[in-house]
């Protein structure tokens, strides 16, 4: 029986993580935080000096950490050296160093090689969101996913979940949302692009629940033409029913 491998791709913002993980819990997937990696290496690179915008130094210091993604959609994780790292990788520093890092094509290869080994021992199937899976991690996946959404949409989601949000609040969080994106887009290796065969949602108008039961009734249907896919009738009627029940 083989497995269905789903690649969500889209910019910051769009609802990658959150839909991933609640296509995955609902389908009985397993869930990869490819975001959560690259912040992973980056929090490495400043914990250790190396500088984020050195090129070189970050490449000869891509191989030493020894990064490492939990699946399970219910409660993911992800540790550097050993150590939890799901904290100190949202920080504001990280997030602005992650493009520079990430841009370094050391760094890509060697997170491309643990994202398809993770991928291929997923027991019954994957979700994987990020940037650049759809084109360069698995461009074989059964589905895949082209999030997308108006920056004010994304820098109104992101800075709601600020604390003490005010106006100066949402304009830098549009403002460093659009940076990041233009250097995601812009760099030479992998860049963030939608895969010519991935199916495009406009997430602006819709809520969390609805983008999840779209994407479960996508998921739905390459599990059947794949034909022997994991996800069988029982599972999508329960999978449906727990889409229903995701709220924002
Ligand atoms: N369709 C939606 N409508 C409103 N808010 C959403 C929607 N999708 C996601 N969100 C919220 O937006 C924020 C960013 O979503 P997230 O899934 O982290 O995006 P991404 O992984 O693409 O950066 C989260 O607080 C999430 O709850
Ligand atoms: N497949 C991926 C995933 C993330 N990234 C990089 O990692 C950064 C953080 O990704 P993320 O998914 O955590 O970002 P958010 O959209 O959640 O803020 C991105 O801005 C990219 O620079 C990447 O290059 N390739």
């Amino acid at each position: 029986m083989s497995a269905v491998i789903v690649a969500i791709d889209g910019p910051s913002g769009t609802g990658k993580s959150s839909t991933s993980k609640a296509v995955a819990e609902a389908m009985g997937l397993s869930y990869l935080d490819t975001g959560a990696q690259y912040r992973a290496i980056t929090w490495w690179m400043l914990s250790n000096g190396v500088p984020a915008d050195d090129a070189e130094a970050v490449a000869a210091a891509a191989a030493k950490p020894v990064i490492d993604s939990g699946t399970d959609p219910a409660a993911p994780t992800i540790a550097v050296d050993g150590t939890d790292a799901s904290g100190p990788i949202r920080s504001k520093e990280v997030t602005a160093a992650v493009s520079s890092v990430s841009a370094v094509p050391e760094v890509r290869s060697r997170i491309t090689a643990l994202q398809r080994a993770i991928a291929a021992e997923a027991p019954g199937g994957i979700v994987v969101e990020g940037r650049d899976i759809g084109t360069t991690v698995l461009p074989d996946a059964d589905l895949k996913i082209f999030l997308t959404a108006s920056p004010e949409a994304r820098a109104s989601r992101r800075s709601g979940e600020l604390k003490g949000k005010d106006a100066t609040d949402l304009s830098a969080t549009r403002e460093a949302l659009i940076k990041r994106d233009a250097a995601d887009s812009g760099r030479k290796t992998s860049p963030l692009k939608k895969a010519d065969d991935a199916v495009e949602v406009d997430t602006t108008e819709l809520t969390l629940e609805q983008v999840v039961e779209c994407v479960v009734t996508l998921v739905e249907q390459a599990a059947a033409a794949k034909g022997g896919g994991t996800v069988g009738a029982e599972a999508a009627e329960a999978a449906d029913e727990k889409a229903g029940q995701i709220s924002k």
